[in-house]
């Protein structure tokens, strides 16, 4: 039997991103409280005669198939680092929004890195594999280890959060994405114009909001809610003004949420998607079915978390599959 793996790796939203002032090296210092929601990439790896990535799902044609896909980058770190040649098909099912501030690149990179160190037996450490992910990309510790975590340095020095709850959410997928250094860079020009400076030496270091923490420790969706709004501009994502001025129809979408009852509306990450918190999985079913009515996205998913990170869920080598 050809020996095959499947990983599924979880989306993320920023609860919190408190953002600092961009570092000489380009990246910000952040409080990134990261929240993983059940909605998942599979990330599937058989040997191959060379490296090679398939995509499918609905948003396939705007994923490159080449090396420079995160799922392929990560395959060829970790050989790399094992002095063997990456002969590996990577096949990606994807449901993560594309380029939408969900870290849909992010899993696959974390997916196809614990795929392939199964695959090859590299046997790499979890410190290995963390280390391997933060020179991936900020977001792809996380995507390891899912759950909820504060995310330091530019996000990838990760503490777990305990959470006491499930919390219901929705998502509005917009039609097309955003840049991620193209928001930040737009945070910085707005702080620039707002006479603040936008560097590590006139912004205040970032920090987690304890009245945030303490919502998702009691598992308090009321709570959490008051915690998202109560950030700067009315949200606790510091790069929502940023994104909505790159893209000001997410105005209309964060209203419609909330019009349409959601206990808190906030762009995920650097957007577009907005994510809404329910009260409840009814609840989210009812925000979810009016944004989608309204006109200000493309679709709305609903999704609960937190959601485990990256898990193998088939591995053709064992009689029992996950
Ligand atoms: C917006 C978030 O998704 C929130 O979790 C992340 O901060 C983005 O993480 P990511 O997509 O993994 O980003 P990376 O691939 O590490 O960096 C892409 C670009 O985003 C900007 N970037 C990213 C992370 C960070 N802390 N500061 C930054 O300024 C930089 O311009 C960087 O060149
Ligand atoms: N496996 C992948 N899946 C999706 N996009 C990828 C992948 N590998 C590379 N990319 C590229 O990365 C860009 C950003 O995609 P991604 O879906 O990771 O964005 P994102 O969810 O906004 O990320 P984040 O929330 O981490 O900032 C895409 O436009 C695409 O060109």
């Amino acid at each position: 039997m050809t020996a095959s793996i499947a990983v599924r790796v979880p989306a993320k939203v920023n609860a919190q991103l408190a953002v600092g002032g961009r570092r000489p090296d380009g990246f910000h210092d952040l409080a990134n409280v990261f929240f993983a929601v059940g909605l998942y990439d599979e990330i599937t790896v058989t040997p191959a005669d060379e490296l090679r990535i398939t995509v499918e799902g609905p948003d396939a044609d705007q994923v490159p198939c080449d090396r420079t896909n995160l799922a392929a980058r990560a395959a060829e770190l970790l050989a790399a680092r094992h002095g063997i040649e990456p002969r590996v098909h990577i096949h990606i099912s994807k449901d993560i929004p594309v380029a939408g501030g969900m870290a849909g690149g992010s899993a696959d990179g974390a997916g196809a890195l614990l795929a392939c160190d199964a695959l090859w037996g590299t046997g790499a450490s979890r410190t290995e594999l963390l280390d391997m992910c933060a020179e991936l990309g900020s977001d792809v510790p996380f995507s390891l280890v899912g759950g909820a975590a504060l995310g330091r340095g530019r996000g990838e020095l990760l503490t777990p959060l305990a959470v006491g709850g499930t919390f219901h959410w929705v998502f509005a997928v917009a039609d097309g994405g955003l840049s991620t250094p193209a928001v930040y860079g737009e945070c910085d020009r707005l702080r620039a114009e707002h006479g603040t400076g936008a560097t590590t030496d006139d912004v205040p270091d970032p920090e987690p909001s304890a009245a945030l923490l303490s919502a998702l420790h009691d598992g308090d969706t009321t709570a959490l809610a008051g915690a998202l709004a109560a950030g700067t501009a009315g949200s606790s994502n510091d790069l929502q003004a940023a994104a909505i001025s790159l893209r000001p129809a997410l105005a209309d979408t964060l209203r419609a949420g909330t019009e349409a009852g959601a206990l808190a509306a906030l762009v995920s990450g650097s957007g577009p998607t907005c994510a809404f918190l329910a009260k409840d999985a009814a609840g989210a079913e009812q925000v979810a079915a009016a944004l989608r009515a309204s006109g200000t996205c493309r679709t709305a998913r609903v999704a609960a978390g937190p959601a485990a990170g990256a898990t193998v869920v088939r591995d053709s080598r064992n009689a029992a599959d996950a």
